[in-house]
């Protein structure tokens, strides 16, 4: 007689949990990382929560971040597949899907020194420009106005990444840009909340697979005629980001075929643009609400600029304004990484992890932690002068572009779209709040798209510089 014993687990500690459905029951949609931090003030910065059929640990402290993220993150860079990864990114072939492999090694390789190098990012400085010209028209005829400043910002960083992207000629730019808002709204996979929604059987019964399918096979017609497009029209001068995907894909240099490329473009035209504007949004909702900060950055700007248009080198030396960047980041970036999945078994603090297990590493949660931060909820940019905690996801504390092996291959872009903005929107108007609103009442309560967003869209009012000349 063969008798097995299996030894019990020694799992990370977590709330007591109901039948099938585990611990979803505690998780809340609107600010998931708020109410994990709550958590795990309660149960510790190592967590086990079961959410569904996936077994979740939930890491809420910068030294264990750095266990998960630095000392074992081999272990931990890979993703948890989801229905609609495999249905939208052709099976996880984009890098963000992409399992840790050869094909991520390479391809996150392309993409930081070619694709969005630093001195690619330079070259599409005209883009920038023509966007922001294109912007200040709207804000001119606006002036005195209240504007939505979050519609305004999302289709200019919309436009920047898309022609970065797909180049200026495009003919389907829009319509692509169209269905891949309409693909993110039918599933929403960025929300964390969302992962645990999608249980196969559950979609399929509720007819949204089906209709995740169809929406696919439209977006496909697109990209394959935004292929054709590029092929038939090469410009080894100027080469968009697609010309080199094609150029890569061809030359054999990296296995891929026609549906990585295709699932590389949707990937860009997503995580390329609700963070940065969102990050935009932010600022200026914290400058709103901090009229003496907002004075010190236009100061700072226009002490700078000569002229009217803000230079690379301009940028280089706005100190200021990058602090209120890194502080905006800090408190309103993306709250909760991506989540990993370990591929053995290991220890972290001492706590069993089996292989497959999914990690959700609350950065939020980290850059609030009490114990690293004094007043950690308040907007205080001058915290980051002298400091060296920087981008590059060694500091755990400060994790906006995440780190390691799945850290963000688009900092460099990223950054410096949002810089641009922030600065010239500060150097060339000036700005109120509506309808007699004081500072104090601006409502700052969060909902959590992609990254957090505010509840409400800023409303508010540009002045133009020449009128206040
Ligand atoms: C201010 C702007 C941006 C912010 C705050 C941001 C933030 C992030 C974060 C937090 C992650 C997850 C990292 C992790 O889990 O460790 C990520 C991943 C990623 N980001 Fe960004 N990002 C920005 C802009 C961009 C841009 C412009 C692109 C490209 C056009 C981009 C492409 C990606 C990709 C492909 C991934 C997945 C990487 C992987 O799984 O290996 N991001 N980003």
């Amino acid at each position: 007689l063969v008798t097995t014993t299996k030894t019990p687990r020694n799992l990370p500690p977590g709330p007591p949990k109901l039948p099938i459905i585990g611990h979803i029951h505690l998780l809340d949609k609107i600010t998931p990382h708020r109410n994990l931090r709550n958590l795990a003030q309660k149960y510790g910065p190592i967590m086990h929560l079961q959410l569904g059929q996936f077994s979740t640990v939930v890491i809420s402290s910068p030294r264990l971040a750095r266990e998960i993220l630095k000392i074992q993150d081999i272990n931990f860079a890979d993703k948890p597949t989801t229905t609609t990864s495999q249905i939208f990114f052709y099976q996880g072939a984009s890098i963000g899907w992409a399992p840790y492999g050869s094909y991520l090694i390479q391809m996150k390789k392309l993409v930081t020194l070619q694709l969005f190098s630093a001195k690619k990012v330079r070259s599409f400085s005209y883009i920038r420009e023509d966007e922001l010209t294109r912007v200040f028209k709207f804000l001119e005829s606006s002036s005195g106005a209240p504007i939505n400043f979050r519609d305004m910002t999302k289709e200019m960083v919309n436009n920047i990444v898309s022609r970065a992207t797909l180049g200026d000629i495009c003919q389907d730019r829009q319509l692509i840009i169209d269905s891949t808002y309409a693909m993110l709204k039918s599933f929403n996979s960025f929300n964390v909340f969302n992962y645990y929604r999608c249980l196969n059987f559950v979609n399929v019964i509720s007819g949204k697979k089906a209709q995740w399918l169809k929406m696919h096979k439209e977006v496909d017609v697109i990209l394959e005629r935004i292929l054709k497009e590029h092929k038939n029209n090469l410009n080894q001068d100027h080469e968009d980001i697609v010309d080199i995907l094609l150029r890569v894909k061809d030359s054999g240099d990296i296995v891929m075929t026609n549906d990585h490329v295709k699932a590389i473009i949707l990937e860009l035209l997503l995580a390329g643009t609700s963070s940065s504007s969102m990050t935009i949004e932010w600022a200026f909702c914290e400058m709103m609400k901090n009229p003496k900060i907002m004075k010190k950055a236009q100061s700072e700007v226009r002490g700078v600029v000569k002229g009217n248009t803000i230079t690379e080198a301009d940028i280089q030396r706005l100190d200021y304004i990058k602090l209120v960047i890194k502080e905006t980041m800090r408190l309103h970036g993306v709250p909760i990484l991506l989540p990993r999945e370990n591929q053995k078994d290991c220890i972290v603090d001492g706590y069993d992890i089996p292989a497959k297990t999914r990690v959700l590493v609350n950065s939020w949660a980290c850059a609030t932690d009490p114990d690293t931060w004094e007043n950690p909820y308040s907007f205080i940019p001058e915290r980051f002068e002298n400091s060296s905690i920087s981008y590059s996801g060694d500091d755990f504390e400060f994790l906006p572009f995440g780190a390691g092996r799945r850290m963000c291959p688009g900092v460099n872009f990223g950054l410096s779209t949002v810089e641009h903005a922030i600065a010239n929107l500060l150097y060339h108007f000036n700005w109120k709040l509506p309808d007699g609103l004081k500072p104090d009442d601006l409502d700052m309560r969060e909902v959590t798209a992609i990254s957090t967003v505010p509840i409400q869209p800023l409303r508010i009012v540009p002045i133009s510089m020449k009128e206040a000349y």
